[in-house]
């Protein structure tokens, strides 16, 4: 399918914002700079300020100073007396209950928001959500998720230069929550709006995000690509703890039919194989890897189940105080980054330190698609 574009430029939308606001004791004090493409993850614990922030971001509060720009366009400046209300905004916002109209089918639904009557951006995003087969029914009729599915075709369709999204995947059952995030992954692929998308789930979040902020007590902890904050190890406890993992990035190069293994070429040159990926030769894909799947070896072995092995520098190493008996380490290869984490005893034993090159063993099955 082609691309949903946007009518606008993609660069008309990049966001900065610098906030300030009080509600009831609680405090909101950000400043953000975010990028016009992509999924910009906001994630942190309940009662962080995120959805404070995302309010804000929409126009639904107004804070009691700050500036927020969309692109050209200033939408608050409290110095300035500007406050752009909501429905003016070019901001669609989809909540984590999908507040459709009652009253009115699906089709009416999606169609409330449209600015003119635009057929094939309508079959494109009906299509892209798979709501086809919906169309005729209503509201009251539909799923959890098939709601939030129109929800999200609703805020597509007024053809918004961002999208707001909050946790649009609270309540659903886990196949439901997958379901509802492949959707999302495949939007964020075809439909070129840049999305803020809110959630304290740290797996969903480094699964769909490209850039990340972390908020904590309503203070921004951190502000960065997703894999580089994914490689900081004083994140680690809030970005995943025990589940702590990198990024690749790669081009599906080939398929394996006979062991249904696919063939991924990282951008240096390095080649992985993991389990069998429905995915078109030439697609990009990018595949998670936890730190603790990785493990070391002072040589290059044979005979071993480990399918991928990849010559690998140590760069860095520390211990965490939440962990004291494992050393997490940051391992370069070629021009990418991975995160492992060993026992201390293995690290003593096999006398590891900075500098030294290894070899890093990662079995196929320890990569995961997102
Ligand atoms: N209108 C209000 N009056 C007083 N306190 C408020 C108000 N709105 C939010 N708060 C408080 O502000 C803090 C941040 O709330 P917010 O909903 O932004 O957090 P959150 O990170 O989105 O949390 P969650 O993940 O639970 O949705 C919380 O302590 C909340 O109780």
């Amino acid at each position: 399918m082609a691309n949903v574009t946007n009518r606008q430029s993609p660069a008309a939308s990049r966001l900065t914002l610098q906030v300030e606001q009080q509600l009831g004791a609680f405090q909101l004090l950000a400043a953000l700079d975010l990028p016009a493409i992509g999924v910009s993850g906001i994630f942190g614990p309940s009662g962080s300020g995120k959805t404070s922030l995302l309010r804000l971001i929409a126009g639904l509060e107004r804070p009691i100073r700050g500036t927020i720009t969309l692109g050209e366009q200033t939408l608050l400046n409290t110095q300035q007396g500007i406050f752009i209300p909501p429905h003016r905004r070019r901001i669609g916002v989809v909540f984590q209950e999908a507040r459709l109209f009652p009253h009115y089918l699906v089709r009416g639904n999606l169609a409330y928001g449209m600015r003119s009557p635009a057929p094939q951006r309508f079959a494109e995003i009906v299509e892209l959500l798979g709501i086809e087969r919906l169309l005729e029914r209503m509201p009251g009729t539909l799923s959890g998720g098939e709601a939030r599915r129109v929800a999200i075709g609703r805020a597509l369709l007024s053809e918004p230069q961002l999208l707001l999204m909050d946790e649009p995947l609270t309540g659903l059952d886990d196949a439901r929550k997958n379901e509802l995030l492949r959707y999302i992954t495949r939007l964020t692929q075809q439909v070129d709006i840049p999305i803020v998308y809110v959630s304290h789930d740290a797996k969903e979040i480094t699964s769909i995000a490209d850039h990340l902020v972390v908020m904590k007590a309503g203070q921004v902890r951190a502000s960065n690509k997703l894999d580089a904050l994914l490689q900081r190890f004083d994140l680690t406890h809030e970005l995943g703890g025990f589940d702590a993992a990198s990024l690749l990035e790669g081009t599906v190069i080939a398929h394996d039919a006979t062991y249904d293994l696919t063939h991924l070429a990282l951008d240096d040159g390095h080649q992985l194989v993991l389990p069998g990926i429905s995915a078109a030769l030439g697609r990009r894909l990018r595949v998670r890897i936890l730190a603790r799947d990785i493990a070391l070896s002072l040589v290059p072995i044979s005979g071993t189940s480990y399918r991928n092995q990849l010559s690998a520098t140590i760069v860095d190493n520390t211990i965490l105080p939440e962990t004291p008996y494992t050393v997490e380490i940051r391992l370069a290869i070629g021009t990418f980054t991975l995160r492992a984490r060993l026992t201390r005893k293995s690290w003593d034993e096999m006398g590891l330190k900075q500098g030294m090159q290894v070899t890093a063993l990662i079995r196929s099955v320890s990569f995961s698609a997102c």
